[in-house]
C-alpha cells in the first residue's frame, strides 16, 4: 500500500517503484468518523488515503469522547500512512445551530471553530466559547499526534468580517455564521485594476497565526511531525491572505497549504491565476490540492471532466510540484446525508447521481489520473532523470570542490549515468576532429598497410554494426577481402584533463574511430586508392590517485585504450609507448595515464610534450564545470594547463567557452533551508554534529540545489564568459599592434601559447538589471529545466482589453536570492554550422541532462519588489593566491524618467570571502 507520511520524498520514492507518482485521497462525509469503512470503500477504487473527522476529546460535554469503532479495528500503520485528519466544527455546535446556521457551517469545515478560537470578545459567553473551542482544537490535535496521523486539514481565515469581539456578545449566535457574499464566488472573477483588498478580519488572522505558530512549535508538529494543511480556496485573495498568514507564522515548515478548487474558473481569469500561482508555488508551501466534485462538468458520455481552465491549473500544479503534491477529492455527489456540500455547487453542472465505484468518486479519480498521465506531465514527472533527482528536490548541498577534494567512486558513477552530457562531448570531439582534418592540422605520421577485410571491420565497428551481411549494403568499395591497402596515418594528440574514471577518454576513443571510419570511406579516389585515417595519442591527466588506479585498470583490460593491441605497459615518453614493430591500426587510440595536477607538467610524459612541439596537444578536453560554470575553477585549471606549454598554438579546447547566468528566485523553502544551515551546516568537514556556523555564514554561502518549491521571476542574464585556450601571444600582439618592449623573438623561441596564459586575471564582475516582467517570469517555472514559452503566452493574455499587453501588475514580489546556472559551447565550427552545447540555463536547457543543479545564492534578508519596480544585482568573482569566491549584492529600484531611484538595498554578501570560498 502506498504511504502518506510527513516526508514527501519517501512517498514518491515508494511510489516510483509502482509507476507514476500520484497520491490520491478522498473524503467521504457519511463515513467521516469511520476510517475503516472509508478505507474499505476507497482503496478498492484506487485511492491511497482517506480523510477522517478528528474527534472531540474530553469529558465535559455531551458528544466529547463519543465512541468510534475504527480506533479498535485499524492498526497503527494505517493511521500513520493512509489517514488524514480534518478539524471540523464540534458536532454539538452543529446540532444546536438553527437551519440557517447549519447551512453556513457547511461552507468550510472548521470555520465556526476558528471564529470562536480567534474572537477577542471579553464577555463571559465569548470567553467560555473561546475556551471550549481551544479545548476542542487541542484535543483534536493531540489525538492526531497520538495516532501518528501525518497531516491535519484546518480552515483558513475566511475573506469576510467576523462579528468579532464584543459585538458578538450582543448578537445572537446566528450572526457568527453569516457568510459574506465574496465567500461563495471566486475572487478570480473579480478582476480589479487596483490591488485587491483582502477583506479579512485582521485581528482574527493574527490570533489564528499565533495559534498556528504555537502548534507548529509544539511537540505535535516538532516531535510527532503532524503537518498542518490549511484549506486555501483557489482565489487570488485567498492565495494572498494565506501568504500573509504564513509570513506571520514565520514560514514554519509544518504549516502548508491545501489548495481547494471549489469554484469554476472563467477562461478570462486564467492569466491572473497562472501569474499568481507561479509565485505562490514558491512561497505557499503547497502540500496538497483538493478538487471538489461540484466543479466537475459532464463529458459527452456523462462522466466527470474538468473545464479547460481547470485542466490548465491541474497541469501547472502537477508540472511544478507533481512529485510531492497530494491530491484529494471532496464534496457530495448526490447521496443523501452528505454534510459538506460545496459552496459553489450552484455554479457547476450536476454530474449525476453517482461517481462510480464503491466510494462514489471512482470516475473522478480515474479522470484526474488520466490528466496526470498526459504526455506533458509524464515527460517531466516520470522520466528517468526525474526519478533520479526526486530525493534532491529543494535539498541544499555544498558545491563540490573537485580541485580541493578528491571525489568519491560513487560520485563519478552518478555523473557517468548522464545520458546527454557525454553524448554532447562525443559530438563536440567528432566535430573538432573533422574540422582539424579539413584544415590539415594533424601531422602525417607515416603509412601502414592492411587488408580490405580489416578496413571493413574498422569501419563497421566504428558504425556500431557487427553484422557482416548488413555491411554488404554499405555503398563503399573496399575491394576483395584479401586485397592489400595502404593507409596514410595522421596523428592527433588529445589531452583529457581531469579524466576522472575515464568517460571522456572513452568518448575521445570512439570519436577518433568514427571520424577515421568516415575518412577511410571517403578517400577511395586517392592515387593508388591510398586511404587516410587518424591515430590518436590520448593523455589522460587526473590528480585523484584513486581515479588514476581506475583508469589504469581500464587500460589494462580494454584494447581500445591500447591501439587495438593487447596490453602494452605504459612507458615514460610519448614515442616509446607503441610496442616496437607493432603496426598501427588505423582509427585507434593509445592512452597514456598521467597522475598529477594538470597545472604542473611535473610528469615525464607531459615534460616530453613540452620539449617536443609536434607532440603537444591538438585538442584539450575537460569537464571541470560547476553549476555556475566557473565555480569549480575550470578557468584556473585550464589556464594552468596552457601555462605548462603542452598545447599547440592552434590547439582547440572542448569546452571552447562557458557563460555564467543569474536569475532572481522567490522561494521561502530555499531561504528556510539556507537559514537552517546556521544550526545544521552541510559542510562535510564540520558535519551535523559540528559547530553552528551562524546565520551570517549560512546566508552568505551558495548552495547547489534542485530547486522545486521555487519561482524564477525573470529570465536569466549572462554574467561573464570564459574562453579557452587564450590565443597565442604573438597573434594577439599582432592583432592589437602592441608596442610593449617585450622581446617577441624570445617568446617565439619558448612557447607562445604558454606565454598567453601567464598574465591572465580571472576576476570578473557583472551588474545586472532585471526589469519588471508582467508575466512574473512564469515560463521559467522553478528555475531548473527548460522554460515553457506557452506559459508566457497564457500569462500575457489580457482578455479584458483589445490590446495584447499584459494587465497591470499588482503583486509585490518577495525575492529570496538568485539561481546561478551556466551555458557552455563545447565546440562550434568556424562557420558556426556545427556546434555542440550543454546548458542548465532555462532558456537553452539541455533536456534530459541531470549532472548539474542550479547554484542558489541566498539573500540575508528577502527583498520586497513592489509592482513595476526592478531588481539590480551585482556579482563579483574575486580571488587571492589561495582562494576564489563570489560576492553579491541586490537592490530594488524604479525608473523615474531617465533616472533610477533605489528604493531599498541589501548588503554586499561574503565580502573578502569571509563566509565561503573555493580552494585553489
Ligand atoms: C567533474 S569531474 C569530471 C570527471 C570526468 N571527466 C567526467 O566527466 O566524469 C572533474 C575531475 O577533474 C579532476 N581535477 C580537478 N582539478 C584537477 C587538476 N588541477 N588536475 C588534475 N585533475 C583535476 C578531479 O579530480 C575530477 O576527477
Amino acid at each position: 500500500m502506498s504511504q502518506i507520511t510527513a516526508d514527501s520524498t519517501i512517498i514518491v520514492a515508494n511510489k516510483s517503484n509502482n509507476g507514476p507518482s500520484f497520491i490520491g485521497g478522498v473524503y467521504l462525509p457519511p463515513l467521516s468518523t469511520d476510517a475503516v469503512a472509508s478505507l474499505q470503500k476507497s482503496l478498492n477504487d484506487g485511492f491511497d488515503y482517506v480523510v477522517t473527522d478528528l474527534p472531540v476529546l474530553g469529558t465535559s460535554n455531551p458528544v466529547a469522547g463519543k465512541a468510534r469503532s475504527d480506533v479498535t479495528r485499524l492498526e497503527s500503520k494505517w493511521w500513520s500512512t493512509s489517514v488524514v485528519g480534518l478539524v471540523g466544527d464540534p458536532p454539538h455546535w452543529k446540532q444546536s445551530a438553527s437551519a440557517r446556521e447549519s447551512s453556513a457551517l457547511k461552507t468550510y469545515p472548521g470555520v465556526a471553530l476558528l471564529q470562536a478560537l480567534t474572537s477577542t470578545g471579553t464577555s463571559p459567553r465569548a470567553t467560555a466559547r473561546r475556551k471550549e473551542a481551544h479545548a476542542v482544537l487541542m484535543g483534536m490535535m493531540e489525538w492526531a499526534s497520538h495516532m501518528n496521523i501525518p497531516a491535519v486539514i484546518l480552515p483558513h481565515v475566511p475573506l469576510t468580517e467576523f462579528n468579532d469581539g464584543d459585538a458578538e456578545d450582543d448578537s445572537d449566535d446566528d450572526d457568527m455564521f453569516a457568510v459574506h457574499p465574496t465567500n461563495t464566488k471566486s475572487a478570480c472573477t473579480d478582476r480589479p485594476s487596483t490591488p485587491p483588498t483582502i477583506h479579512i478580519n485582521n485581528r482574527s488572522a493574527k490570533e489564528y497565526a499565533r495559534l498556528l505558530t504555537t502548534l507548529a512549535t509544539s511537540p505535535i508538529c516538532t516531535t510527532s511531525h503532524v503537518q498542518l494543511w490549511i484549506r486555501v480556496p483557489l482565489t487570488l485573495q485567498h492565495l494572498r491572505s494565506f501568504q500573509l498568514l504564513l509570513a506571520r507564522c514565520d514560514h514554519a515548515p509544518s504549516i502548508g497549504c491545501m489548495l481547494y478548487v471549489d469554484s469554476l474558473l472563467d477562461a478570462k481569469d486564467v492569466p491572473d491565476t497562472v501569474r499568481e500561482l507561479h509565485l505562490f508555488l514558491g512561497g505557499g508551501n503547497v502540500k496538497a490540492v483538493s478538487w471538489d466534485v461540484s466543479i466537475f462538468l459532464k463529458n459527452k458520455r456523462g462522466y466527470p471532466a474538468l473545464s479547460k481552465s481547470h485542466q490548465f491549473v491541474f497541469q501547472m500544479l502537477f508540472g511544478r510540484l507533481g512529485r510531492t503534491l497530494r491530491l484529494l477529492v471532496e464534496g457530495m455527489v448526490g447521496e443523501a446525508g452528505v454534510n459538506v456540500p460545496s459552496p459553489s455547487k450552484t455554479l457547476a453542472q450536476p454530474i449525476g447521481q453517482h461517481g462510480g465505484g464503491s466510494s462514489g468518486r471512482l470516475h473522478h479519480l480515474q479522470y484526474l489520473r488520466h490528466l496526470r498521465s498526459r504526455p506533458q506531465l509524464t515527460k517531466v514527472l516520470d522520466s528517468e532523470e526525474a526519478i533520479i533527482e526526486t530525493p534532491y528536490l529543494d535539498h541544499l548541498q555544498s558545491p563540490l570542490q573537485p580541485l580541493g577534494d578528491h571525489l568519491e567512486y560513487q560520485t563519478y558513477e552518478t555523473f557517468e549515468k548522464d545520458p546527454v552530457k557525454y553524448k554532447r562531448y562525443g559530438e563536440a570531439i567528432e566535430f573538432a576532429l573533422e574540422d582539424g582534418i579539413e584544415e590539415g592540422r594533424f601531422d602525417y605520421l607515416g603509412s601502414t598497410t592492411t587488408t580490405s577485410a580489416q578496413l571493413k571491420k574498422i569501419v563497421r565497428t566504428a558504425q556500431g554494426d557487427d553484422d557482416d551481411e548488413l555491411f554488404d549494403d554499405v555503398d563503399v568499395d573496399f575491394g576483395y577481402d584479401g586485397e592489400i591497402v595502404n593507409v596514410d596515418i595522421h596523428r592527433v594528440t588529445i589531452l583529457v584533463v581531469g579524466a576522472g574514471r575515464g568517460p571522456l577518454v572513452k568518448e575521445a576513443i570512439d570519436a577518433v574511430s568514427r571520424v577515421s571510419a568516415s575518412w577511410i570511406s571517403k578517400t577511395s579516389d586517392r592515387p593508388e586508392k591510398r586511404r587516410q585515417a587518424l591515430y590518436a595519442k590520448i593523455i589522460a591527466v587526473e590528480k585523484n590517485p584513486s581515479a588514476v588506479l581506475y583508469l589504469q585498470s581500464l587500460r589494462s583490460s580494454d584494447t581500445s585504450w591500447t591501439g587495438g593491441q593487447d596490453y602494452i605497459p605504459e612507458s615514460d615518453s610519448m614515442e616509446t609507448n607503441d610496442k616496437e614493430g607493432d603496426i598501427i591500426i588505423p582509427g585507434t587510440s593509445n592512452v597514456n595515464i598521467v597522475g598529477c595536477d594538470m597545472r604542473q607538467a611535473a610528469d615525464s610524459v607531459l615534460k616530453y610534450m613540452v620539449h617536443n612541439p609536434n607532440l603537444r596537444a591538438d585538442l584539450v578536453v575537460s569537464e571541470l564545470l560547476g553549476s555556475f560554470g566557473d565555480n569549480e575553477l575550470s578557468p584556473e585549471c585550464l589556464d594552468g594547463v596552457q601555462r605548462c606549454g603542452i598545447l599547440k598554438e592552434n590547439c582547440v579546447s572542448i569546452p571552447q567557452s562557458y557563460t555564467s547566468f543569474l536569475a532572481p528566485v522567490s522561494s521561502t523553502r530555499l531561504h528556510n533551508e539556507a537559514k537552517s544551515q546556521s544550526c545544521h551546516p552541510l559542510n562535510p568537514n564540520e558535519g551535523p554534529s559540528g559547530p553552528s556556523i551562524g546565520i551570517q555564514r549560512a546566508l552568505e554561502t551558495p548552495y547547489v540545489v534542485r530547486s522545486h518549491a521555487a519561482s524564477q521571476t525573470h529570465s536569466e542574464q549572462a554574467c561573464w564568459t570564459f574562453c579557452h585556450p587564450h590565443p597565442p601571444l604573438k597573434q594577439r600582439q599582432v592583432q592589437t599592434k602592441s608596442t610593449t618592449s617585450m622581446d617577441t623573438d624570445v617568446i617565439d623561441r619558448t612557447n607562445l601559447s604558454a606565454e598567453a596564459a601567464k598574465s591572465i586575471n580571472n576576476d570578473r564582475c557583472a551588474h545586472l538589471s532585471f526589469q519588471h516582467d508582467a508575466t512574473r517570469g512564469v515560463a521559467n517555472g522553478c528555475g531548473y529545466g527548460a522554460c515553457d514559452p506557452e506559459m508566457t503566452t497564457v500569462a500575457s493574455t489580457n482578455p479584458d482589453e483589445t490590446s495584447s499587453a499584459p494587465k497591470t501588475d499588482t503583486t509585490t514580489l518577495v525575492l529570496h536570492g538568485f539561481l546561478g546556472t551556466f551555458h557552455s559551447v563545447l565546440y562550434e565550427s568556424k562557420d558556426r554550422k556545427r556546434s555542440s552545447v550543454i546548458s542548465i540555463a532555462p532558456s537553452t536547457f539541455s533536456v534530459g541532462m541531470f549532472s548539474w543543479f542550479p547554484l542558489y545564492f541566498p539573500l540575508r534578508e528577502p527583498l520586497r519588489v513592489p509592482p513595476g519596480a526592478h531588481v539590480n544585482c551585482s556579482i563579483w568573482r574575486r580571488s587571492d593566491r589561495e582562494r576564489v569566491w563570489y560576492e553579491w549584492c541586490a537592490e530594488v529600484a524604479t525608473s523615474e524618467g531617465s533616472e533610477e531611484v533605489v528604493m531599498s538595498t541589501g548588503c554586499v554578501h561574503n565580502p573578502g570571502g569571509r563566509s565561503y570560498h573555493v580552494r585553489l
